[in-house]
């Protein structure tokens, strides 16, 4: 493409890519030098050149500048590297109908309901924290919203596969750096909005305003904000949104309602009242908040031309989203649970519904950690919930990153009062442990982790073989099922 397409005046030389990191810099690409946490892609601009850089997007002073290199000097540059990434990519973004998934939790199941009802209506993708995927494509993503030269990358990917519509997760860091700026969405949806990501946001307000963006800037005037009616942040974000506004909810009157809402741990059933009419919905989902997370589903898909009719039919058969809520049965007699809950919120839901679902006299046993370098004033009231639901607590690392996973372990007990616990920091073995000492009608609940199959230790990322295959493995071995 030519420079001049990207930056008006720019001289007509063509380029063969973008890029932010030096290390990746490739013949004739631009080198966007942006502002980091650790470093200032400034510092990189001679080894980006080295690399093969042709033109260079600053925003600082360039004191010694090379011959045969264009330098295009900018106020914000990862502004600029957002509306490059869309112009080269080919806007792939406004040619398909975007639902862009913001909130807490909720975000990966909201967005693959969608994508499991519409995909067999018109070809629908996915990006965010479980997987990138469309058509039969399916690849593993580093982060739950990529940056913006990535993110253009593989919505023209999905373009020329021939997706019409993409389900996005919208991260609040994701939004914060400008990564979705380069995209307008038809649809902006609200989950929920709880305790999280303080070590980067500062403040629940900062966190709070980064969530807006979404309804705010990103949303198209002429697109829909679907917002969950029961969140006590509703009225506060509705007076935000640039477009019109559509609710849902079970406690609220709402656009779209659930009542009469019945349920054990294989299925549920409720009246969806929409418009004065109730439509009976049987959904293979269970615990309230899928409840919550399939309306989120059904409004948007609705609000954008798909006959309720149609949604409804496929509610009974959206296929388990790997790691959320994901029930392990492998013909044992107690129940087996693997989340991703890594929130209080998170936490305090999948508990309060693996309580739900454990004989009454029997036990609810959780395996979990706290991700180091992350959030650490959430750790107590990890202890404090798990004390409040759970008869066995088994605390292990999860990401310990740098940080030691028996110091985690400790501030998480600080907030447990009375429930017997025990420290086992191998992940394997203190699954192995609450597989063994389960008896019928218990439930195990490993949290933290859901589908993922690393995990961050000191020295970067190590494989893991994933909750959901090691508990498999636990109750062939030691089970004997
Ligand atoms: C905390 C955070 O968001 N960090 C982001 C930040 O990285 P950083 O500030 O550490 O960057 P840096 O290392 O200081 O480098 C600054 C610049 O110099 C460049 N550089 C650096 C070294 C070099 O040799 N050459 C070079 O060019 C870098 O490419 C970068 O452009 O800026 C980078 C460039 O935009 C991002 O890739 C990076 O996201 C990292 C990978 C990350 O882990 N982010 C996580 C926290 C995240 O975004 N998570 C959300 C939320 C998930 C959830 O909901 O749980 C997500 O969407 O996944």
């Amino acid at each position: 493409m030519r420079l001049s397409k990207l930056f008006k005046n720019a001289p007509t030389v063509n380029v063969s890519g973008l890029c932010f990191d030096s290390r990746k810099v490739k013949k004739d690409n631009v080198y966007f030098c942006l502002p980091g946490l650790t470093f200032d892609g400034h510092d990189f601009i001679d080894s980006a050149i080295e690399n093969g850089a042709i033109c260079v997007v600053h925003s600082k002073e360039i004191q010694h500048k090379k011959d045969g290199v264009i330098y295009i000097r900018v106020h914000d540059v990862n502004e600029a590297m957002n509306q490059c990434a869309r112009i080269f990519y080919g806007k792939p973004s406004d040619k398909m109908t975007m639902y862009g998934i913001t909130g807490t939790n909720g975000k990966s199941t909201v967005a693959n309901i969608i994508r499991s009802i519409l995909d067999p209506i018109e070809p629908c993708g996915y990006i965010g924290t479980i997987a990138i995927e469309y058509g039969d494509v399916k690849l593993m993503p580093d982060l739950t919203t990529p940056d913006a030269l990535f993110l253009q990358s593989k919505l023209s990917d999905m373009v020329n596969a021939g997706m019409k519509a993409c389900a996005l997760e919208v991260s609040s860091h994701g939004l914060s750096q400008g990564r979705v700026n380069g995209i307008n969405f038809n649809v902006a949806i609200f989950t929920n909005f709880t305790y999280d990501h303080l070590d980067f946001h500062g403040t629940l307000e900062n966190y709070f305003d980064a969530k807006s963006i979404l309804f705010k800037d990103r949303v198209r005037s002429d697109g829909v904000c679907i917002l969950n009616k029961d969140d006590p942040k509703y009225a506060e974000l509705a007076a935000l949104c640039a477009a019109r506004v559509v609710t849902y909810g079970i406690e609220n009157e709402a656009d779209y309602r659930a009542i009469h809402i019945q349920m054990n741990n294989e299925a549920s059933h409720f009246d969806l009242v929409y418009q004065g009419k109730s439509y009976p919905v049987m959904t293979n989902l269970v615990a309230t908040y899928n409840i919550y997370n399939l309306l989120a589903a059904i409004a948007a898909l609705h609000e954008t031309g798909i006959e309720l009719e149609k949604i409804i039919a496929a509610c009974c058969q959206i296929p388990q989203v790997q790691g959320r809520l994901e029930q392990i049965k492998e013909g044992q007699d107690f129940n087996v649970i693997v989340d991703f809950a890594h929130t209080p919120d998170g936490l305090q839901k999948v508990m309060e519904f693996g309580r739900s679902i454990t004989k009454e006299d029997g036990n609810l046993i959780a395996v979990f950690g706290s991700a180091g370098k992350r959030d650490v004033a959430k750790r107590k009231v990890f202890g404090e919930l798990a004390d409040k639901y759970c008869d066995f607590i088994i605390l292990t690392e999860d990401d310990p990153r740098d940080e030691d996973p028996k110091e985690i372990a400790a501030q998480i007990k600080e907030g447990i009062q009375e429930t017997t616990n025990i420290f086992i920091e191998d992940r394997y073995e203190a699954i192995r442990q609450a597989v063994e000492s389960a008896k019928t009608g218990d439930t195990i609940l490993l949290l933290g982790k859901g589908d993922e199959v690393f995990i961050y230790r000191e020295n970067g990322r190590a494989p893991w073989v994933g909750d959901h295959m090691a508990v498999r493995e636990c109750i062939h071995k030691y089970r004997g099922q």
